[in-house]
């Protein structure tokens, strides 16, 4: 029940016909009063029943008009009654039509229309509101708000009631509340209710449903941050005038709203796209309402950028287009960084031409057409001949200089579809494709071009202020189809490489069969490699080095392999083996320390042994702690250092060479000697040898073979001797099979021979027994 204030009852006198009718009534009984009155009757009248009569009517008169007084008392008395009970039906009647039309309004309301009391009990609970909680009006009567939502929702609606009621004052609020129709926003306005006496007694409210405006704004929020994002945002009407721009357009582009409001995005055409691109862009834009590609945009400034740009269309309910949005980032950058990815990923940085993975793509697609077309093509595997000396006597400016200068005089002779590139160091790689049908033609041809390319290669290259002539070793794979994967043609290409350095350089081979059952006989051995230390396998066997007087001047260590199946192997067969693998560090490790445990073997036998040679191969020198390998033999073993004599090659030393230095003259500080093996194979520059810490050079056997018979090797022996002395350097020859080789090098004051003609590098026993029979004085 609503609490109502009590009607306020207002009573006005009016001067009304029945109200004079006592004041009549007085006036006569006065005037009678006057008349009757004993003086005026004594007066008067003299006869005493006069007298008595008129004091008889005085009492009747008195009777009757204290009669009519009092009736006329009740008269009105009950008149007023009357009027009051009418008055008071007719109230009641008001009240009840008001809160029935109240009751008709609220019902016909679209918003919740609601009273509570203080405790929070509802009151007054319209149609609409019942419609969303579900609960008829009459239930809800006397329910509170933690009976109709959820405990979190009806706390803060009641918090919101409480305000109310204590601010004493009107106020709006949003509320979430869980209905019938599922999660709503309410804008409730809520008042406070007073009883009569002017006290808050309670509240009411009336609720609309804001939730879908809410929904729009929120839209409308994201919608404007969205348009407000990194990206540059156009809007035009559908005659593409420009109507609004986001900050990030004008940062971009320079454009300033102000600048392009009103105008047409025309203005940022860089002239990059011609009027197809254009016709294109909108024909699909029409067609489906959105477009997305790059576009070259010109800025404010001039400048140009390349653009990712979005553009979509925005209809109105009826389909029709009312805008275009144009999106946009500027990926300028980002273009030209993976541009530099991709050259980075793809091409070799010093000579620009394709690397190793671009390559490979290129021999897949390559492999494809071949098989389409079913013609050959080739694989032209091409390394620089002494290139690293080159690099490390002239500098790697001067070596880049060279590797530059050979892909473009590569890159010039070959046809345009061909590929040529470079897989690092030295070694290039060209791809040569539709060579004809028959395995001939394709060799024939690939031949011819390698042919001009070695010609073009051996062409000088001016190289800062020195001229130099190059040579190439190759190696080349044919393919047709998709017969070998790309990885195996290059490997096939690779060996045909090698071949052909070994074969002495400056030459070609093609890669056949056999060359694949090396390969995997290498494979093979290279895994027993691996069991060869640990079973005892390797053994050092010595050779004999005499000096002029046929002494012992010293001895080679030199390493063999007792293979369990395939006998003895030679060095040459497994050291290269060892050192792709890295086997080859453990087995140097070994050879020195046996070696070392050898010397000191002779030195607590007394055997006298000027000094023992040791083979160091590339990997291991290279090592950051090889010297401190070295020490560690000879401290373990008791070896004097002076004993030791590593052998190093040209190409070696040369390798790198302040590291080289370093290591020499830190054990040559040891006491420890050099000699240069193979001396005369590479392509040293004597200057720069001449500032080593070596003891001797080793002329290499290939120029004794043919002693004294080549005129060329006897002037190389010679001048090998003759630079020898001049620098103060011991020089042995090694490979001296024949008394005529000796007495040629004797002849020319060679210091010391190694060969056959003296002795085959022997197993420690032997060894001793030859070294003990060179001891005896008719021998020498
Ligand atoms: N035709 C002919 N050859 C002769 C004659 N006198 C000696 N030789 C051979 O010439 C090679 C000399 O060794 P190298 O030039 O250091 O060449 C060595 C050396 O580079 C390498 N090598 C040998 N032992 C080791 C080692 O312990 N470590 C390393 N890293 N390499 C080694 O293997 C190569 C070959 O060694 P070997 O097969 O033992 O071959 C030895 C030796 O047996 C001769 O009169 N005529």
């Amino acid at each position: 029940m609503m609490p109502t204030r009590p009607a306020t009852e207002t009573t006005t006198a009016t001067a009304s016909p029945s109200a004079l009718r006592p004041a009549l009534v007085y006036a006569v009984f006065a005037a009678l009063w006057i008349l009757f009155s004993d003086q005026l009757a004594a007066a008067l009248f003299h006869d005493p029943d006069t007298l008595t009569l008129v004091s008889m009517l005085k009492g009747w008169l008195f009777v009757a008009v204290t009669t009519l007084l009092l009736y006329g008392m009740v008269r009105r008395q009950l008149d007023l009654a009357a009027q009051l009970a009418a008055r008071e039906q007719a109230a009641l009647q008001a009240k009840a039509d008001a809160q029935r039309l109240l009751t008709e309004i609220s019902n016909n309301s679209s918003d919740a229309i609601f009273a509570k009391d203080s405790q929070g009990r509802y009151l007054l609970f319209n149609q609409e509101a019942s419609r969303v909680t579900g609960v008829p009006a009459a239930q809800a009567l006397l329910l509170d708000d933690s009976q109709l939502f959820p405990p979190e929702q009806a706390r803060a609606v009641r918090a919101n009631d409480l305000q109310v009621m204590m601010e004493n004052r009107t106020l709006s609020f949003e509320e979430t509340v869980d209905t019938q129709d599922g999660e709503l926003i309410y804008l409730a306005t809520k008042g406070p209710l007073h009883d009569s006496h002017g006290q808050v007694c309670g509240m009411f409210g009336i609720s609309r449903d804001i939730t879908a405006r809410k929904q729009i704004e929120a839209e409308l929020r994201i919608a404007a941050i969205a348009f407000e994002s990194q990206q540059g945002m156009l809007l035009t009407r559908p005659d593409g005038v420009i109507v609004r721009v986001n900050r990030a357009f004008s940062s971009l582009s320079g454009y300033s709203a102000e600048d392009v409001l009103g105008k047409s995005p025309a203005l940022l055409k860089s002239g990059r796209h011609d009027e197809a691109f254009f016709r294109a862009m909108w024909l699909q834009i029409h067609s489906s309402g959105y477009w997305q590609g790059e576009v070259w945009n010109r800025r404010k400034n001039g400048g140009l950028f390349l653009a990712w740009l979005t553009i979509s269309a925005v209809h109105d309910e009826q389909g029709n287009i009312t805008h275009f949005i144009g999106a946009f980032s500027d990926i300028t950058d980002h273009r030209e960084a993976e541009a530099e990815i991709h050259r980075l990923a793809y091409y070799d940085p010093l000579t620009q031409l394709p690397n190793r993975r671009l390559l490979q793509d290129r021999i897949q697609h390559a492999l494809a057409a071949s098989e389409r077309n079913r013609q050959y093509g080739a694989l032209v595997f091409l390394d620089l001949d002494h290139f690293k000396v080159l690099n490390d006597t002239r500098g790697h400016d001067v070596g880049d200089q060279l590797l530059v200068e050979t892909a473009v005089r590569l890159s010039r002779h070959v046809r345009e579809s061909d590929t040529v590139a470079r897989l690092g160091g030295d070694e290039f790689v060209l791809l040569l494709e539709q060579l004809g049908h028959g395995p001939q033609e394709a060799a024939t041809l690939t031949g011819n071009i390698v042919d001009k390319l070695r010609e073009v290669l051996a062409l000088p290259f001016q190289l800062g202020d020195t001229s130099f002539h190059a040579s190439a070793s190759i190696g080349i794979a044919l393919f047709l189809g998709h017969g070998e994967s790309a990885e195996t043609l290059l490997k096939y290409a690779d060996m045909a490489m090698y071949q052909a350095k070994a074969a002495g350089r400056d030459t070609l081979r093609f890669f056949d069969p056999t060359m694949q059952a090396e390969l995997e006989e290498r494979s093979q051995l290279s895994g027993d490699l691996y069991l060869a230390l640990e079973c005892g396998q390797l053994q050092l066997y010595y050779q004999a080095q005499l000096n002029d007087q046929r002494q012992l001047a010293g001895a080679e260590a030199l390493l063999r392999w007792q293979h369990p199946a395939r006998g003895m192997i030679p060095p040459d067969h497994f050291i290269p083996l060892a050192e792709e693998s890295g086997q080859i560090l453990p087995i140097g490790q070994w050879v020195l320390q046996t070696a070392c445990r050898q010397l000191a073997s002779w030195q607590a036998l007394g055997v006298p042994m000027p000094q023992l040679a040791v083979n160091v191969s590339a990997r291991q020198f290279r090592q950051p702690d090889f010297v401190e390998q070295v020490n560690a033999a000879l401290r373990d073993s008791g070896a004097a250092p002076a004993q030791l004599k590593i052998e190093l090659t040209e190409s070696m030393v040369l390798d790198n060479v302040d590291d080289t230095m370093a290591k020499m003259q830190a054990l040559r500080a040891l006491g420890i000697s050099f000699s240069l093996d193979d001396f005369g194979t590479g392509n040293s520059s004597l200057s720069y040898l001449s500032r080593l810490p070596l003891d001797e050079l080793k002329i290499d056997k290939s120029f004794i073979l043919n002693l004294p018979h080549s005129r060329n090797d006897a002037i190389i022996a010679q001048t090998i001797i003759a630079m020898g002395n001049g620098l103060g350097l011991q020089v042995i020859a090694e490979g001296v099979e024949t008394t005529e080789q000796r007495d040629f090098l004797r002849a020319h004051h060679c210091d010391a021979y190694q060969g056959y003609l003296f002795s085959r590098p022997l197993p420690v026993a032997e060894f001793d027994a030859l070294r003990q029979q060179l001891a005896k004085p008719d021998q020498a």
